[in-house]
């Protein structure tokens, strides 16, 4: 599927309510079907990725019902699932597979992860190892998927995690909640929390350390359905925000955006670079949430280095586009992890924006780009690589140019955001942003 996109001639404006976040909506899922009763999920996110895990749950035999972003889930229990009768299709989601790794792990029958040819290439090793110190057991297919999962009880430990990831993070916790006495997981730097926000919501017991990186789970809860509302997915304000500040004369209002400050990264990156940025904090129950307002603004280049990179990691595209309009060289490091996402997002997000003239060099852990405020553009052809992420960023990038520029694989940004384009054309009240 090829896009054609057009620059909205006085900049995006309006109001527009982004759907549900993507890291919420598979935990609310899990933590629904885990439960006893019932599990009510409003905003949630009806993306391809969150399908993967609504239907491997409903392999897994627990009744869901959807009715658009309205999902009903009839928890089992944590010793409830059955046996999938074929293997469980995670399709692009890294997420769904970390995560039900962690949680299969433990089960009383053996399963079957597979997935699409990207998610085939990204490496499981992460969870397979500090999931074998509980006493796991998952063979992997050269360090990938498919996975084979040895249900089988697990023992309680305690783990130092070798990534900062809050996807190996979660498989870890809902490992722990299967074994028969407490776990301590060792974070190497503080990652998104949700797993362990909506654990306590759902009657789950674990404390965190004032370093905000030892987590002790208390095995075998009791978990109780509850009523959860998925708060706007950050990372998917994050483009909005992002053309809002490129594009000039822009001015949009995002209420009901998630705030979790170990997802906020963008909003920091926004701040140090002279954004123009307001938060206006909502009353919420559980994540909080808020109102941002963003305009237009001429920015200063940034430097992130590791201990930035976990609270704006699925925004780094994002970043590198920011950097490149403004005047001056940034340095993004420490952000290797780039490397093993959907693409290699190091390599994509310097393919991509090179053909828009964009000075930018890559490095083994992130990029250097040396930004302008006008780019000399090489061709106006841009790739998604089938990856979400990179095809919305230069969907936002063609928004600055004069020219109209097309997007190849547009189809991928249904990964995350099915109505991105939607969306988008409503921020440009003249309608000619699409075509
Ligand atoms: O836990 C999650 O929901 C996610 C964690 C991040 O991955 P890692 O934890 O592997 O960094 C992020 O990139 C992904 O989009 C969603
Ligand atoms: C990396 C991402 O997702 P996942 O790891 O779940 O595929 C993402 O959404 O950018």
């Amino acid at each position: 599927m090829q896009t054609l996109i057009k620059r909205p001639q006085n900049g995006l404006h309006g109001r527009l309510t982004v759907p549900g976040d993507k890291s919420i909506s598979h935990r609310g899922l899990i933590f629904g079907a885990i439960s006893t009763g019932t599990t009510r999920l409003t905003n949630f996110l009806p993306a391809e990725d969150c399908l993967s895990t609504l239907t491997a749950l409903q392999q897994l035999g627990v009744k869901i019902d959807r009715h658009e972003t309205t999902v009903t889930v009839h928890g089992v229990g944590l010793h409830g699932l059955t046996a999938p009768t074929q293997p469980l299709d995670m399709g692009n989601a890294g997420t769904a597979t970390r995560l039900l790794a962690g949680l299969l792990a433990g089960q009383a029958f053996d399963s079957t992860l597979v997935g699409d040819d990207s998610l085939s290439q990204r490496p499981m090793q992460r969870v397979q190892q500090p999931l074998a110190q509980m006493g796991a057991k998952l063979d992997l297919t050269a360090g990938h998927l498919p996975m084979r999962i040895h249900g089988r009880a697990l023992q309680s430990a305690t783990i130092k995690m070798a990534v900062a990831s809050a996807q190996v993070k979660s498989a870890l916790i809902l490992a722990a909640l299967q074994a028969p006495t407490a776990s301590t997981i060792i974070e190497q730097l503080p990652t998104r929390d949700h797993t362990e926000r909506l654990l306590t919501a759902f009657g789950g017991q674990l404390n965190t350390a004032a370093d905000g990186r030892t987590i002790t789970v208390q095995p075998q809860p009791h978990l109780t359905g509850k009523t959860v509302t998925v708060p706007g997915d950050m990372s998917s304000a994050a483009f909005f925000m992002t053309a809002a500040s490129i594009v000039p004369g822009s001015q949009i209002t995002l209420p009901q955006v998630g705030l979790n400050p170990t997802r906020t990264g963008l909003l920091q990156v926004l701040q140090r670079m002279g954004g123009d940025v307001t938060v206006t904090p909502q009353a919420s129950v559980g994540e909080p949430l808020g109102t941002v307002t963003v305009k237009a603004a001429t920015l200063k280049p940034i430097d992130l280095g590791a201990d930035d990179i976990p609270a704006v990691i699925d925004e780094l595209p994002l970043v590198a586009l920011l950097a490149a309009t403004a005047t001056g060289v940034s340095h993004i490091t420490g952000a290797s992890e780039l490397r093993v996402k959907e693409t290699d997002r190091i390599a994509t997000i310097v393919a991509e924006l090179k053909k828009l003239g964009v000075q930018i060099t890559e490095q083994p852990d992130g990029f250097t780009i040396d930004g302008r405020p006008a780019w000399q553009v090489k061709t106006a052809t841009f790739d998604s690589h089938g990856d979400h992420r990179i095809g919305m960023m230069m969907a936002i990038a063609g928004l600055r140019l004069t020219q109209p520029t097309t997007l190849a694989h547009a189809e991928a940004i249904n990964i995350s955001y099915p109505g991105f384009f939607t969306d988008l054309q409503q921020l440009c009240p003249t309608k000619e942003a699409l075509a």
